[in-house]
């Protein structure tokens, strides 16, 4: 562990040269270093331009300059931007004066955001979120990201962090307090409700996990099929490019070769795999079994026919979409097809990219961007539905270990913003009821 109280800094913007570069400096020594850099600091938040000089009073170059005291700030700590022009010799000169400081030193990857985490500025949903928004690259995988980075996806962990408080604060007073008459009598029925109707939004929100996945991490396209069927130039037609060696020579390819596709604003990842045959030579069966590896982690696959022979179909899995290519040459072959292409003229790619499309949004239609896109997420979900469904689901237990199961639940379902419940139970049983009044 790096020691917290030092103050980091770093290129917070792309790869110089640039246009301009920000430098972000966090931590407590900000305004003795500003002091030394610029004089007066400019007024909270507001961008000033100065000068920005060496301790020896050289100007290493003018810009804007923000400072943001704490805790206003990303990290909750007092922060500096400093806009400099793009040059790799300027931001070097700056990150040697800023070196130069005590308790100065460059940040660690991500030590911006875990600050902003321990300083409670963000949770680690949004931590996520923020780290899917920088390296988003197609529009749903944005509009994913914002929603995650900017709290909704954590306002519904907290509400159901909430509830399950209450119906543990409820059946603790219960537990604590059996005659009080002011207790309503009613009480554990409309718990194990509201615990009921939890474990039902829990488990539909688990159910976007695919939907979240495919659209953080890419939907993919596996296309397989015999030697030669022409499945590295269906390929290089969709990617328009030459990824993937073409030769008539069948055996050609033997990894598995990817690119990444944007189409409609999601991110599909297209593979092309060594042709399926029973191949004695070591090298082709590696790639053959490399190949079944990727068809069975498809969610996608395109079996492609050559159809200008006398194929006999192959057996290719239920799902897949049965693509005859070289649909320019003398047709042979009497199988039917899903649809049929030409890499060789173009014919079919444009309804063949539609299906892919179409197939995609079967799996993917999200009433709403506050939807789980992680395992680690799924699996401390699960936890707390296991949790909530034994407190339900076994009335004979004690209500004691019933308690017991909402606390699991809640610490579980914590665990996924990082931000275990605090709230004062005994706060909520006396706020509902007039216990002790
Ligand atoms: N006429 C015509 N020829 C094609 C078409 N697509 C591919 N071919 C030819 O078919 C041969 C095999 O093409 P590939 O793309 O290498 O086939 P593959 O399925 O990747 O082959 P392997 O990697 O060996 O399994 C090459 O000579 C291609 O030029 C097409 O649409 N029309
Ligand atoms: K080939
Ligand atoms: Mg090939």
């Amino acid at each position: 562990m790096l020691p917290n109280m030092d103050t980091i800094f770093a290129l917070s913007s792309g790869a110089v040269p640039a246009g301009l570069a920000v430098v972000r400096i966090s931590g407590a020594e900000v305004p003795a270093v500003l002091a030394s850099l610029i004089g007066a600091p400019p007024p909270a938040r507001q961008a000033a331009l100065r000068s920005i000089r060496t301790r020896n009073g050289l100007v290493i170059d003018t810009g804007l300059v923000l400072y943001f005291p704490a805790p206003y700030s990303f990290t909750g700590e007092s922060v500096a931007e400093i806009h400099l022009h793009g040059g790799r010799a300027v931001v070097d000169a700056l990150h040697r004066e800023l070196a130069e400081f005590e308790n100065l030193r460059p940040a660690a990857p991500g030590e911006f955001s875990r600050r902003a985490f321990e300083n409670g500025k963000l949770d680690l949903v949004e931590v996520e979120g923020l780290a899917d928004l920088i390296a988003a690259e197609t529009e749903m995988q944005r509009r994913l990201a914002v929603e995650q980075s900017s709290g909704g996806l954590s306002s519904v962990y907290n509400g159901w962090a909430h509830r399950l408080t209450r119906a543990r604060a409820l059946i603790e007073a219960e537990l604590d307090f059996p005659d009080e008459e002011d207790v309503p009598g009613s009480v554990s029925d409309q718990v194990w409700a509201d615990v009921e109707n939890l474990i039902t939004e829990m488990r539909e929100h688990l159910l976007q996990l695919e939907a979240g996945e495919i659209i953080r991490d890419g939907f993919k396209v596996v296309i397989a099929g015999s030697p030669n069927a022409g499945k590295s130039s269906l390929m290089n037609a969709l990617a328009k490019r030459d990824v993937a060696i073409v030769t008539d020579i069948a055996g050609t390819t033997r990894d598995v070769l990817h690119v990444d596709l944007n189409m409609d604003g999601y991110l599909v990842k297209l593979y092309d795999t060594a042709g399926l045959r029973d191949a004695a030579e070591t090298v082709e069966r590696e790639g053959i079994r490399r190949a079944e590896k990727a068809i069975s982690e498809a969610d996608l696959l395109i079996f492609l026919e050559d159809m200008s022979v006398d194929a006999a179909t192959n057996i290719y899995p239920e799902g897949a979409l049965l693509v005859g290519a070289k649909s320019d040459l003398p047709r042979k072959s009497m199988n039917e097809y899903d649809l049929v292409i030409s890499a060789a003229d173009g014919t079919g790619l444009g309804r063949l990219r539609a299906v892919i499309v179409e197939r995609l949004r079967a799996k993917v239609h999200p009433q709403s961007m506050a939807i789980p896109s992680r395992a680690r997420h799924k699996d401390s979900l699960a936890k707390s539905l296991v949790a909530m469904e034994t407190a339900l689901l076994s009335p004979t237990r004690g209500l004691d270990l019933r308690a017991e199961d909402l606390r699991a639940a809640g610490d579980a379902l914590g665990r996924v913003t990082g931000r275990v419940d605090v709230e004062n139970l005994l706060d909520l049983i006396f706020g509902e009821f007039c216990i002790g009044k």
